[in-house]
């Protein structure tokens, strides 16, 4: 799989949808609640899925090209537009159609951040008028990693996610590859063996080689695939599980060195090269939509 750059000049508008990296993931204590409370870089990428909305006057609310295997009620799409509509009580609705090219549940945020779209772009073009801390509050309902994409930095994360600090990472390209497993969230979260003692570490202390994704060991036990597809990467370059998995990642300084490696891997494994950026395209593209002299 190649990840095509998202345009942000066609008909109709294309909003980019980014994925994301967890460059590590430190598991440092549990909430009453049995969340996990975590330390973690998210990596904003450019490349990832696309989002278009059609605005209608009625309040219906539509997903033109639904998930195989995913109901529209449980599409977070669906359930981003129904909560934004609900909590401002905008009485109009829309039409949405999702051009999916991330991997799902694959630990790079695909829904997370298909859902962050949905809201941050019907915000804007229902005129609700919320700003981003309220947004991400609103995203929090739906899962944990979807504030980061609201806000859209690279960021520390700490909190289930949620606390973020903008960080500057260096710039890097990452290959990063599927090895075809399916690794559900809650079940590593409900492993007995997870560490869960990590000590904390300050924004200013992160380092790739000195820190390291918890979750990796306990995936890499349950999925040998994982454990192949590590071994096979980090003969070329550094390498990590990102979140709960089951994508890896190889870091290189630019983009040639990380195609050099796609063009050997195994045919089995499916992959996309994409930049590290600061801030996500989505980010971009509002602010540019925002800036526009014409807009009304
Ligand atoms: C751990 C991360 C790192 O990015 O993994 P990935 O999903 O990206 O792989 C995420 O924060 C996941 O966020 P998200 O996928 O939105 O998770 P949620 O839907 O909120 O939670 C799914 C389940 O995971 C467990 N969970 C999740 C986050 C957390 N900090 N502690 C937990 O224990 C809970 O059992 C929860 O019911
Ligand atoms: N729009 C969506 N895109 C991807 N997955 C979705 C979407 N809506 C609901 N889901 C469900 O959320 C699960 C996690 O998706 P995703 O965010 O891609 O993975 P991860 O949290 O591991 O990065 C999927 O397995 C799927 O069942």
């Amino acid at each position: 799989m190649d990840i095509a750059v998202m345009p942000a000049d066609s008909t109709p508008t294309w909003w980019p949808s980014p994925a994301k990296l967890n460059l590590f993931l430190h598991v440092t204590g549990r909430y009453d609640n049995g969340y996990h409370h975590l330390q973690s870089v998210f990596q904003m990428l450019d490349q990832g899925d696309r989002l278009a909305f059609e605005v209608t006057d009625d309040s219906s609310i539509t997903l033109a090209t639904p998930l195989p295997g995913v109901p529209a009620q449980d599409n977070l799409v669906i359930k981003a537009a129904r909560l934004l509509q609900r909590f401002t009580q905008c009485p109009q609705g829309c039409v949405i159609t999702l051009d999916k090219q991330l991997p799902m549940g694959g630990g790079i945020g695909g829904g997370s951040s298909n859902a962050a779209t949905t809201l941050v772009v019907l915000n804007y073009l229902w005129g609700c008028g919320l700003n981003d801390d309220a947004l991400a509050l609103l995203g929090l309902q739906l899962g944990a990693d979807v504030p980061v994409f609201i806000y859209g930095n690279t960021a520390f994360a700490e909190g289930v996610g949620e606390q973020l600090t903008p960080i500057t990472v260096a710039p890097a390209c990452y290959l990063v590859v599927n090895p075809g497993v399916h690794v559900s969230t809650p079940a590593v979260f409900s492993e007995p063996e997870l560490p869960r003692n990590t000590p904390k570490i300050g924004l200013s202390d992160y380092v790739f080689e000195k820190t390291h994704n918890d979750c990796q060991q306990i995936v890499c036990n349950r999925h040998p695939e994982v454990a192949k597809l590590l071994q096979w990467l980090v003969h070329y370059a550094p390498s990590r599980m990102t979140g709960t998995g089951a994508c890896v990642f190889a870091t290189f300084s630019n983009e040639d060195a990380a195609r050099k490696v796609q063009a050997k891997l195994p045919a089995n494994w499916s992959s996309f090269v994409a930049k590290g950026v600061a801030q996500s395209p989505l980010k971009r593209q509002l602010h540019d939509v925002y800036a526009a002299p014409d807009r009304h």
